[in-house]
């Protein structure tokens, strides 16, 4: 899936303005930045859900301006927006939306697999948030997708559901599934992609892994510590060397050693400018 020079215009709003994106097959990437940077105009785009004012867009080797129903067949699409409270039981809302594929998994298994068994029986309608956010991503797998795109997928949901979900994505990338998720949660990109992007004002501004993306891995750590003396904050770019020569010292009155290396989050925020 590539994307060249992607714009996208509302009005005088520039949602996208000129974004470029390559995600191989069996890649699991993640579309960070803060609300309104443009990352869902950008998928629904590549979905084939909203047309584009500009760019080249291939999406398993079709443009999905003009792609038919059997590309459609081959993803499987969570949108923001949650599915409408309806009438129907979950198994049954499952098991209607397989009919539409060619190839579907199997409807119990996969509301097994979303943590839904206990409500299978239930009326989507009784359901709370996060449940009806289950059933949403059991429908976007239900198809059996080459590609799953998952827009914001886990909220609402509880942090052993959230879990449950990045062992299901695991293990839909190990099947070979390519995944592109959007997510505000700085721990659910690290734990799943193996690349990502941060996009702000409709721009990519960096991109990467979850290691190595603005330049995380070369960024100083930072060692603090405490002794007779009082506070102590020095500042590394080899933590373990620094902390073996502060140790070697023998000072008993050190106490409070600490090593703290940016994490995804500080990286982050750096990178669109709102760190504290
Ligand atoms: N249908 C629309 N009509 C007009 N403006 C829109 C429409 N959809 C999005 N926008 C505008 O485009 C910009 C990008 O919105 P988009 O939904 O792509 O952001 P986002 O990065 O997904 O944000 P969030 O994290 O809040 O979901 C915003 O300024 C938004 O107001």
């Amino acid at each position: 899936m590539s994307a060249r020079g992607l714009r996208k215009t509302y009005g005088a709003n520039v949602a996208v303005d000129g974004i470029d994106l390559t995600v191989a097959r069996g890649e699991v990437f993640a579309l960070l930045g803060p609300n309104g940077a443009g990352k869902t105009t950008t998928v629904e785009i590549l979905e084939g859900h909203r047309q584009r004012d500009g760019g080249e867009v291939k999406v398993l080797g079709e443009d999905p301006g003009t792609a038919g129903r059997a590309w459609r067949a081959k993803l499987g699409i969570v949108l923001q927006t949650a599915t409408d409270a309806a009438e129907l039981t979950v198994r049954e809302t499952v098991r209607h939306f397989a009919k539409y594929y060619p190839s579907p998994r199997d409807p119990d298994e996969v509301i097994d697999v979303c943590g839904l068994a206990e409500k299978a029986g239930a009326r989507v309608r009784s359901l709370s948030g996060g449940q009806r956010r289950r059933v949403d991503v059991a429908l976007g797998i239900i198809g059996r997708p080459e590609l799953l795109f998952l827009d914001e997928p886990t909220t609402g949901f509880d942090p052993e559901a959230r879990r449950q979900f990045w062992s299901l994505i695991r293990r839909l990338a190990n099947e070979g599934t390519t995944i592109l998720l959007t997510t505000h949660y700085l721990d659910e990109a690290e734990a799943l992609a193996g690349r990502l992007a941060v996009v702000a004002r409709g721009r990519l501004i960096a991109e990467g892994t979850p290691q190595t993306i603005g330049g995380r891995s070369t960024v100083a750590a930072t060692v603090t510590w405490r002794d007779s003396n009082g506070e102590h904050r020095e500042e590394t770019s080899d933590p373990v060397e620094f902390v073996a020569k502060l140790t070697a010292r023998g000072d008993r009155t050190m106490s409070d050693l600490r090593v703290h290396s940016p994490s995804l989050e500080d990286i982050y925020l750096d990178l669109i400018g709102e760190r504290v």
